[in-house]
């Protein structure tokens, strides 16, 4: 996989599967390799759906994972994205839109989520991933990962660019640096969100073909996982770092004596980032730091440098060329990183960095480790599943945990306040930093403990997945020692972060090392079962409690994209007595319609929220299995319906043949019914009438011109041809309107065999034929021939088809003198366009179908008023929708010709006014597209689904597929090893 797609991909697919799956008016902004870059527009809600149904799918998560890649690839938008990609690059969309699918599944043990604690400085939204589960140290979380594409030369230098005119661009990715081949591959996905902690929980590690994380030490629900991105990444000595152990510890960008400014490169620099530096990684920085540096405080500077930096420092590091031409796999990583090859994550010397505005140590920094420590058992007074300070795994010292300045006594794993960039600058300002607090709330206290008691899902999810006990130090070794990667345990005095990455590699090196098989679900800790010490209750600087989340009771967050708050201050003030949940506590309920952060139905796999939508894609989108039961029931059928049609009486074979005619009505049980009811005293009135048995002249019908003999059953064919035929007589007075979106029938049936060019061809035929027709009609019409001479002309097949109606007994003499009226149509049954066109007289068919037309004057409101059908208490369906916004003319509707045409029209033509028409048909074409009616087969969901034409805008996509576009509903192969 290339550079160029992988880049493009990440972006859209973290766009719908990150950003989009937020909670509507909070996105998850994500860092994009290209922001600049215009996305298809998604619906969200079609995405949300996908999700759902992917929590609620029993079977094997690649299973699973690939139906909702499946689903997602019939999206129009994603098709409209693929259009131009060839297969292979349409597997490597499907495998990487897989990981991060596979994120949403409810066995997985991470989320991903905003984070404050960079934000502040830069503000800008930042995220992160959380873990939703407790962890055991050893445990591998299989859907961290990510997908590689190779670097060139050019690509990598181009990675390293600022735009200064964006420092987003190009900035924010991730790269992975092969140290034997000094070669850098770009690494996203979302393994991307994972930041830095100068104490990481995790490790970056190979296994097999991913590249993923294992936990190091015991990580509790809600807290980050973080690995470590090498010593010199924040700047020398990581002195700009903003994790949560420099903050601890009053180190990095909390030190008290921390300046914006970098120290002169001094000799040694390069020793802070240890050895497995890129040669050329710092090629580029004094051109990247200028900004920032005359500036002396550069806001938008996310302080990336060049993203995470894993150094292959030992394993088969032979070059790889294009390492997915084997097998079309697009996730293919680098061969050069082999099962046990270790991967070291480095620093890269930031000689010359431009890391600005960092405020000096926050005074009211809380210190989640004042009460931690390796010396600290479990106490009542400990937060049960504070796993790092409870946890006798931990790994961390006395001295590294207990802060080198005074910090509050508060755990602050897991923060939620977001300071808004104004904020940011009186941070970073000395003599405003007392007044902070002021403007930013006071982080948010962290009690799993607290948020396991209000949620019983989350308590049930906790003990149903306990395995071992923080207090039995025994049992964790244990769990621990079984890991074939042995997790640093807390009798093992840290001295500091080289020592640990030491230690880890050097049992990784052994050779008998094998690498542990992956957990079905991560490796859990217990919570202590000791009552939550009581929570401290946070305060405002106006005394007042702060707002917290109901659910996962952390202070409400306040989320600024781009220097603009768009969620907190308003949602706080508004609701502060209020319950009130955090965004995403929102999105977790979205998603799994549980509490956060349970993922698991109490109910088993049931769904919660269906919606229309849901339930007219099945979950099941593969073939129906016909078994044989059903076969021989739909046998038995077949023979009684058989049986039934040749004893049928020649009165009930006429009324099902007039019922076989009118397959539109039938079609549209689903649309809105509109009920015309005829008064009792017209009754009587009117007679029967307008059934015609005659064929429409199609393809054959033109040279067959007449009556044609019908078969009981007519064939699909003879139902098709009619339909289009009756499609376009409303199109003859109109011929330059040409509908270009034909109702699809709504079957199962194949499509005709027909070419597009050729039914256009027939279509053309049948319009010249109808027109020569009408024109000899408006011939005889305007000489003074009289209808009996037009009569004669019938053909005696006509004149018996008459004969067998009552209105044949109307005199001749008598209709010809009734004046021209205007004639309202029936739509009852029995009316045909079709046999108008066999009709070619419109008023003698007019006078034989309706015995008592109803007059009107030109201005009548009737004219307004849909088909009427003067019959006996008769309640009528009109069709409202799909024929209608076909045939229905806004400029023709109140235009009544007493032709048959018009007949058809007025027949098939919209109940509604013009201005609704076409307010409907605008709100048709923006909401749902043919492909997204709940009315439509999921087949034809499939047919009608097309991404829009290259010569239509994104957003003016018109969701119909044109042949060529069914290249893209080929199946997709993603074998397991992909997903
Ligand atoms: C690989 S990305 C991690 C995901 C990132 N937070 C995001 O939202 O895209 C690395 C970026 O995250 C931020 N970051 C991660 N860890 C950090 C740390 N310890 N101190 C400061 N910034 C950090 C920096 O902006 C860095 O460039």
């Amino acid at each position: 996989m290339n550079m160029r797609d992988l880049s493009k991909d990440d972006d859209f697919l973290s766009h719908l599967l990150v950003e989009k799956l937020g909670t509507g008016t909070v996105p998850l902004l994500v860092h994009k390799m290209d922001s600049s870059r215009r996305l298809p527009k998604t619906d969200a809600d079609d995405l949300l759906q996908i999700v759902r149904r992917l929590v609620v799918t029993k079977g094997p998560v690649p299973l699973v994972t690939r139906q909702a890649v499946d689903e997602l690839l019939v999206l129009p938008p994603i098709r409209y994205y693929l259009k131009q990609y060839t297969q292979k690059q349409i597997n490597a969309f499907a495998t990487h839109a897989s990981r991060y699918f596979e994120l949403y599944h409810p066995s997985g043990c991470i989320e991903i989520a905003h984070t404050s604690r960079y934000s502040h400085h830069t503000g800008k939204s930042e995220l992160c991933i959380l873990a939703t589960r407790n962890l055991a140290p050893g445990a591998v979380i299989t859907e961290l990962k990510g997908s590689m594409a190779n670097l060139t030369d050019e690509e990598d230098k181009e990675l390293k660019r600022t735009d200064l005119r964006n420092s987003d661009i190009r900035r924010d990715f991730s790269v992975i640096h092969s140290k034997q081949m000094k070669k850098n591959h770009l690494f996203l996905g979302p393994a991307r969100f994972v930041n830095h902690d100068c104490a990481n929980n995790c490790e970056l590690f190979r296994e097999g073909k991913y590249i993923t994380f294992r936990v190091l030490r015991p990580i509790a629900v809600g807290e980050e996982i973080t690995a470590h991105y090498g010593d010199g990444y924040f700047g020398r000595k990581n002195r700009h770092c903003l994790c949560e152990t420099c903050e601890k510890r009053g180190r990095g960008g909390y030190a008290p004596d921390h300046t914006d400014e970098d120290p002169p490169i001094s000799s040694d620099s390069e020793s802070d980032s240890g050895s497995d530096l890129d040669s050329d990684s710092d090629s580029d920085e004094s051109n990247s730091d200028g900004e920032g540096k005359k500036s002396g405080l550069n806001l938008n500077e996310r302080r990336t440098r060049r993203g995470v930096y894993a150094v292959m420092t030992k394993g088969d590091d032979s070059d790889e060329s294009d390492n997915d031409a084997d097998d079309g796999a697009p996730n293919s990583e680098p061969k050069n990183l082999v099962v046990g090859g270790e991967i070291e994550l480095v620093a890269e010397v930031d000689s010359a960095s431009d890391l600005t505005s960092l405020p000096p140590s926050r005074a009211q920094s809380n210190s989640a480790l004042a009460v931690a420590g390796p010396s600290s058992l479990p106490t009542p007074e400990t937060p049960a599943m504070t796993a790092r300070s409870s946890s006798a795994l931990t790994s961390l010292s006395s001295t590294d945990d207990l802060p080198s300045t005074p910090k509050s006594n508060q755990s602050m794993r897991f923060r939620s306040i977001i300071a808004t960039r104004g904020q940011k600058v009186k941070d970073s300002t000395p003599t405003t930093a007392g007044s902070k607090q002021l403007m930013t709330p006071p982080l948010s206290e962290d009690t799993p403990t607290k948020r396991l008691t209000r949620s019983a899902s989350a308590n049930l999810l906790a003990s149903k997945w306990s395995t071992t006990t923080v207090n039995d130090k025994g049992k964790g070794k244990q769990k621990a020692s079984q890991s074939s990667t042995p997790a640093p345990t807390s009798g093992r005095s840290r001295k500091g972060k080289e020592k640990e990455s030491e230690d880890i590699k050097k049992e990784e090196a052994e050779p008998a090392r094998t690498l542990r098989s992956r957990p079905s679900a991560p490796a859990m800790v217990e919570v202590n079962k000791e009552p939550p010490p009581k929570r401290e209750i946070l305060k405002g600087p106006d005394g007042k409690p702060l707002p917290t989340c109901s659910t996962c009771s952390n202070v409400l967050p306040v989320i600024s994209v781009d220097d603009k708050v768009v969620w907190g201050l308003e949602q706080q003030s508004a609701k502060r007595k209020k319950k009130q949940d955090c965004p995403r506590c929102i999105r977790h309920f979205a998603i799994y319609g549980q509490a956060w952060p349970c993922r698991i139905s109490v109910h088993g796999p049931v769904f919660l929220l269906p919606t229309p939508r849901e339930e007219a894609t099945p979950v099941d989108s593969g073939p129906r299995r016909v078994n044989k039961k059903a076969l021989s029931v739909l046998d038995r059928k077949l023979a009684a319906a058989a049986a039934a049609a040749a004893s049928a009486s020649p009165k009930s074979r006429k009324r099902q043949r007039e019922d076989e005619e009118r397959p539109m009505l039938k079609r549209r049980k689903t649309e809105p019914v509109t009920r015309v009811e005829t008064s009792k005293s017209q009754r009587g009135k009117y007679i029967r009438g307008g059934r015609g048995r005659h064929s429409l002249p199609g393809p054959k019908g033109l040279q067959t011109y007449g009556r044609k003999a019908r078969s009981l059953s007519p064939s699909k064919s003879d139902i098709k041809d009619e339909e289009e035929v009756e499609s376009e007589a409303p199109q003859r007075e109109e011929v330059q309107v040409v509908p270009k979106r034909k109702y699809k029938k709504r079957s199962s049936t194949p499509q005709p065999t027909l070419s597009r060019a050729q039914r256009a061809e027939e279509r053309e035929k049948i319009r010249r034929w109808l027109q020569k027709k009408e024109e000899e009609e408006a011939e005889k019409d305007s000489g003074d021939e009289d209808a009996g001479g037009s009569a004669r002309k019938r053909s005696s097949a006509d004149i018996d088809d008459l004969e067998d109606r009552p209105k044949k007994k109307v005199p001749r003499a008598k209709e010809k003198q009734l004046p021209l009226q205007k004639v309202l149509p029936r739509p009852s049954s029995g009316f045909r366009g079709g046999q108008l066109f066999s009709k070619p007289n419109p008023l003698s068919y007019a006078l034989h179908a309706w015995a008592s037309p109803v007059v009107s004057t030109p201005s009548s409101s009737e004219d307004e008023l849909p088909p009427v059908t003067p019959e006996d208490e008769v309640t009528v369906e009109l069709p409202s929708d799909a024929c209608g916004s076909v045939f229905s003319s806004p400029s023709t509707i109140d235009a009544f010709k007493p032709s048959p045409l018009s007949f058809a029209r007025r027949r098939w033509g919209s109940t509604l006014s013009p201005r609704d028409e076409t307010k409907r048909r605008a709100t048709h074409r923006n909401t749902a597209s043919p492909g997204q009616r709940s009315d439509v087969s999921d087949s034809e969901r499939l047919f009608f689904n097309g991404p829009p034409t290259s010569s239509l805008s994104q957003d003016s996509a018109d969701g119909y597929v044109r042949p060529e576009d069914m290249r893209m509903m080929s199946p997709l192969t993603i074998t397991s090893d992909n997903v």
